[in-house]
């Protein structure tokens, strides 16, 4: 049963062809405790998706800026977006790019209006909103950054802390996070993209909302490479040498604790990441196969560097497993915990150094 104390997070329901309303009914059926939510979707598209995954659910529909009322399992609280063609479990379409994107917009200004005190995200899928045309469209994280006018943001994947509990081998660590320097770019793109700039922006964020959402006092955090060794000394790639080391000596001058830059492959094991807050992986595939190894289904992503809380899944949209009932809430109930986590650390200004506005 939720309280009407608890944070109030709105829960986008994704790509409504994927797993993200199936999810999102899940946690409705099992119920939250962490804090209230309310999805953000087609109330038809949830009804026949509960119905075919053969779990009762009552919606209640409101409006943000509405009460949003305390709720008991079986019951999901539901803004309305409508679809522009009704979907189908498995089988994307164009013309619903445009329904995902309003579910996100409506998150987006609930939270700017302080209707709700943070967003938590059901995957969407890239491909098809791109296909829809909207160009240059990259995922949550890009979009996010632009709709808060910051110039900036970090995404960072996290594991959920009491995994960490049953591993002795991490005993040392709360949970595994993974930033990147670089996010949704081809790979042939990556090293031009990590610039002393990016480097230091991306770096100053981490850092500064490791201890704003985190707790943490005094964020220790390992860089990776770019390249195989670190460069081996420059001779598999200059980029340590020319951009990362110096960029890490400047930063290290400002206050920041960090240690690399260091071959990645050896970074990611239990004696390195010992007493480390976060690692900062250059390029989507050095950082994120590893934290989908150590807890995939256990993990969260947030968007570090916003004006407001995001938290999303671990996953894509599944579109295999839509409709099935077998996909598993894990990462939607890590990503709801932790967003009210951050909601209740929320009273931290913002930091102004990151604003455009
Ligand atoms: N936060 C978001 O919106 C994210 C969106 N995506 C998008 O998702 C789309 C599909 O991406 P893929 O690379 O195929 O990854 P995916 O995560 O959708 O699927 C990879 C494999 O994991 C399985 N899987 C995923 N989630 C699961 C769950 N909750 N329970 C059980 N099994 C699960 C799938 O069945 C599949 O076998 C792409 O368009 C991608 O951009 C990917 C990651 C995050
Ligand atoms: N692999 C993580 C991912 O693609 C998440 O993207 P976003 O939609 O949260 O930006």
């Amino acid at each position: 049963m939720t309280t009407p104390g608890m944070p109030l997070l709105a829960l986008t329901t994704g790509e409504p062809a994927g797993i993200g309303p199936d999810l999102v009914l899940r946690l409705a059926a099992e119920g939250v405790d962490d804090a209230r939510v309310v999805a953000v979707g087609d109330p038809a598209l949830l009804a026949e998706r509960a119905s075919r995954l053969g779990l009762a659910i009552e919606l209640l529909q409101a409006a943000p800026g509405e009460e949003v009322p305390s709720v008991a399992p079986g019951q999901l609280p539901v803004w309305p977006v409508t679809l522009r063609e009704p979907a189908r479990p498995g089988v994307l379409a164009p013309h619903n790019a445009a329904y995902v994107l309003e579910t996100l917009d409506v998150a987006i200004d609930a939270c700017r209006a302080g209707h709700a005190q943070g967003m938590v995200t059901a995957p969407l899928h890239k491909g098809v909103i791109l296909d829809a045309g909207h160009a240059g469209f990259t995922g949550h994280t890009e979009y996010l950054r632009d709709a808060c006018g910051v110039e900036e943001v970090v995404m960072m994947l996290a594991t959920d802390a009491a995994l960490h509990a049953e591993r002795p081998d991490w005993a040392e660590g709360a949970s595994l996070r993974v930033a990147l320097a670089t996010t949704h770019l081809p790979l042939r793109d990556v090293a031009e993209a990590i610039t002393a700039e990016r480097l230091t922006r991306v770096l100053r964020i981490l850092d500064a909302d490791l201890r704003r959402w985190f707790g943490v006092a005094t964020p220790r955090i390992a860089v990776c490479g770019l390249n195989p060794h670190a460069g081996e000394g420059g001779h598999l790639g200059r980029e340590e040498i020319e951009v990362i080391e110096p960029t890490l000596a400047a930063l290290r001058d400002e206050g920041l604790t960090l240690d690399g830059p260091l071959p990645a492959d050896t970074l990611f094991t239990p004696r390195h990441l010992a007493g480390v807050d976060a690692v900062l992986a250059m390029y989507h595939d050095q950082g994120l196969p590893v934290l989908k190894y150590a807890g995939f289904g256990r993990a969260a992503n947030i968007t570090l560097g916003l004006p407001l809380v995001r938290t999303s899944v671990d996953h894509g949209t599944a579109l295999d497993l839509a409709g099935t009932g077998r996909a598993d809430p894990g990462s939607l109930r890590v990503a709801v915990a932790l967003a009210a986590e951050m909601a209740g650390r929320r009273k931290a200004p913002v930091s102004v150094k990151n604003s455009r506005l």
